[in-house]
């Protein structure tokens, strides 16, 4: 006879989750000024992380390390558990980013767009044409696939800017100041399209934005000022470690700012 095992097996419980992107102790230097200092924080996998800073405070000196458009020469930054200086093509293979200012070429199509960077990642062009059907149809422009990109609203060139940057199913994405000149509906359609990425998918998403108004209860904050993270955690831990009202009222403790909605 059989017997039946009445314990779990010692590897039952689940492992514990690979962070989205791990960044420890970085610093980054332009000349003496220091637009990174001994940075660390972290966007656990399948979390919207809002990265809350006003100008200069280092947002996108940070996305380009993670990027690789600068090296790091300090620390360490890892996405999805792989260094990205020791490990680049892993790391970046599990990356999409939106930058702040637009990358999309006006005078091609939506799809050829998004069929060039599914080139640059090594799609060939049939799964390429799939994955970016694919892709708009998420973001609700599978009809402008044909158009030519100049005839977009700013909003929907947004939103195939991050249709673009999933072509190759990263599990992070990063996007930098992603609403700055669109409306409050734009905001809010650009909004609900990353946050379904990371309810639906499990994406890990960093959010760099100065505006309050997007973070939600719930969400994870980073709150970075002059280059250091000054605060991190939920929504609510943010608030209540300098025992604010809000995070309104906990951005202007922690940056010692004027901060009322956009900062
Ligand atoms: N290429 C550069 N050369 C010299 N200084 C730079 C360079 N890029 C950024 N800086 C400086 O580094 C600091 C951080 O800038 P960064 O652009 O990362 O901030 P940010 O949070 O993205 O700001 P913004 O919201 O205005 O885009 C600022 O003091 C900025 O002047």
């Amino acid at each position: 006879m059989t017997a039946v095992p009445t314990t779990p097996p010692l590897d039952a419980s689940p492992p514990a989750r690979v962070p989205a992107l791990a960044v420890s102790g970085v610093t980054h230097r332009f000349g003496d000024r220091k637009a990174l200092d001994d940075v660390t924080l972290r966007v656990p996998a399948g979390s919207f992380t809002a990265l809350l800073g006003p100008n200069g405070a280092g947002k996108t000196t940070l996305f380009s390390l993670v990027t690789r458009l600068y090296d790091n020469r300090s620390g360490s930054i890892e996405v999805l558990g792989r260094d990205v200086r020791l490990q680049a093509a892993a790391a970046l293979s599990q990356l999409g980013v939106v930058f702040q200012a637009r990358t999309l070429d006006l005078e091609l199509s939506v799809l050829q767009n998004l069929l060039y960077h599914a080139t640059l990642h090594g799609i060939g062009f049939a799964k390429g044409r799939q994955r970016a059907m694919e892709v708009l149809a998420r973001a609700g422009l599978a009809d402008r696939a044909r158009d030519k990109v100049r005839t977009l609203s700013g909003g929907q060139m947004r939103r195939v800017e991050i249709a673009r940057a999933l072509i190759h199913r990263p599990r992070l994405l990063l996007l930098d100041e992603p609403t700055v000149g669109l409306d409050i509906a734009s905001r809010a359609a650009l909004l609900e399209q990353v946050r379904s990425l990371v309810s639906d998918d499990g994406i890990g998403v960093l959010w760099a934005t100065h505006i309050i108004e997007e973070i939600m209860p719930g969400d994870r904050v980073v709150v970075l000022h002059r280059g250091k993270v000054r605060a991190e955690g939920t929504f609510d831990e943010v608030s209540a470690m300098v025992e604010a009202s809000s995070l309104s009222a906990a951005f202007l403790a922690l940056v010692g700012e004027q901060a009322g909605g956009a900062i």
